[in-house]
């Protein structure tokens, strides 16, 4: 159906700054606002949700609320500091909240008096944080909440023609503070959008349209993400002829594609993940502090990203002082080891065309040498792996990363046997997997009787 304001394009974008995203694989997501403060505890008491949300869920009083930020003094804020975590990670890119739900902004904005510039330190949060990491040569992404709990004019809903004023006047705060963002913070390379998923984004779907052309104006090759869109009849992510708004799908909001299905691989996306259950915030309560992830388990969620060209960016919420959390440096630092020895089948991988997915990991691919790896996430309690090549291939080498040739038997054609040896306490092991077509043409192989 012709559409004024869906979807810009039928394929994935090729360019150079899209192709440089795609290859990032791993980035660092950062929730840090006035919610890093009571950390989710308010009046005493523990609020079992996300951090982020305290404002709501404890319907804290907004005067009580924008008090916080007399408190926001960055007494262990040290932008080197966060940067030098996304480097132990092994990031390639940051995504940082410029402005979350609550309308706090981490820069000076001219459009709003609820910013950095009228906190006790005054200090330009984002300038630090983009020159910080861009001297890393890790790339900067902005957050931005285009819900704003304080701001007047937000509205819900769009119930008469005094909310339509009111949030035409919102719409034109927002483009505003984007234009300043880009303005202020020219080499930023991707923006993040979210809090649009309310009737009144949805009825509006020609200026998330209008967001993202201003952007790719002022910002040539900026990737921006579905999230922002909706389209003239309010469908959002994907247009309503079924193709993705925005340049990568960012529907995974701690969950990734289960069951693994191929089709995923067919467009980008990014899955974004917590490292605590359910906060992007810090939160200081054992609800929170209880539940934070294994760093394999983070390895598996990379490499699974990876197996269908997703790319995968892992929360870390500060605490209101500024500094990280250690628990979630140290996690960082786990997953960036795992990643200095193994980062081989991760960065600039992705799915690996005819390869079936093999139950005890995941295949990637070199996009741009083809070469195979095999990542053993789960290894068999047997603690050998069968690998199924591809029908006309045989396997010439194995070896394993970080180490050398790795032996293994050949069971039939295209059928072989690893022998992994124990567990590994370098975490989960990846084989750079070596193939040659079969000498003669193998026999079809037997037909799946359950397809
Ligand atoms: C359940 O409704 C939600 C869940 C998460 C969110 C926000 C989180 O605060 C965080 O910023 C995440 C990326 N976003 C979707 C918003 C609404």
């Amino acid at each position: 159906m012709e559409l004024k304001y869906g979807a810009s394009r039928e394929k994935p974008r090729e360019d150079a700054a899209m192709q440089r995203f795609r290859g990032h694989r791993v980035g660092q997501f950062i929730h840090w606002g006035l919610y890093a403060l009571p950390a989710g505890r308010w009046e005493g008491k523990d609020v079992e949700f996300a951090a982020e949300f305290l404002p709501r869920v404890a319907k804290v009083p907004q005067q009580r609320w924008e008090a916080l930020a007399n408190d926001f003094t960055l007494a262990d804020f040290d932008a080197e500091r966060w940067a030098d975590t996304a480097v132990a990670l092994g990031a390639r890119y940051m995504t940082i909240t410029t402005k979350h739900h609550d309308g706090f902004c981490l820069w000076p904005s001219a459009h709003t008096d609820f910013h950095m510039g009228n906190t006790p330190s005054g200090r330009d949060v984002l300038g630090e944080l983009v020159a910080a990491y861009e001297a890393r040569g890790i790339d900067v992404n902005f957050y931005y909440s285009v819900l704003d709990w304080r701001h007047p004019d937000w509205r819900f809903t769009l119930e008469n023609d005094a909310d339509n004023l009111a949030f035409a006047r919102y719409l034109d705060f927002a483009m505003k503070q984007l234009e300043e963002l880009a303005e202020r913070y020219p080499s930023v390379k991707g923006f993040w959008f979210d809090g649009t998923w309310d009737e009144s984004v949805k009825a509006n779907g020609w200026w998330t349209w209008e967001v993202e052309r201003m952007l790719k104006e002022r910002l040539p090759g900026v990737v921006v993400n579905s999230r922002l869109r909706a389209d003239d009849l309010g469908a959002r992510h994907v247009d309503s002829n079924g193709l993705l708004m925005g340049d990568y799908e960012s529907g995974y909001e701690r969950r990734l594609p289960e069951p693994w299905d191929r089709s995923v691989a067919a467009r980008d996306w990014e899955a974004c993940m917590t490292i605590p259950q359910a906060s992007w915030g810090y939160h200081q309560g054992p609800w929170a502090q209880s539940t934070l992830k294994h760093p394999w388990d983070v390895v598996d969620m990379i490499a699974h990203c990876t197996s269908l060209g997703g790319n995968f960016l892992l929360n870390f919420g500060p605490r209101g002082d500024g500094s990280m959390a250690p628990a979630e440096v140290e996690i960082a630092r786990t997953v960036g080891e795992w990643l200095a020895v193994n980062g081989e089948a991760i960065y600039g991988c992705g799915y690996a065309e005819g390869w079936d997915y093999p139950g005890w990991g995941y295949f990637t691919r070199d996009s741009s040498t083809g070469k195979v790896f095999a990542v053993v996430t789960r290894a068999p309690a047997s603690g050998r792996i069968r690998l199924e090549l591809p029908t006309g291939l045989e396997l010439v080498g194995l070896r394993l990363l970080g180490s050398g040739e790795y032996p293994f038997k050949g069971l039939a054609d295209s059928v072989f046997e690893v022998e992994l040896g124990g567990a590994s306490n370098a975490g989960p092991r990846v084989f750079a997997v070596e193939t040659s077509a079969l000498a003669h043409p193998a026999s079809e192989k037997e037909p799946n009787p359950d397809v």
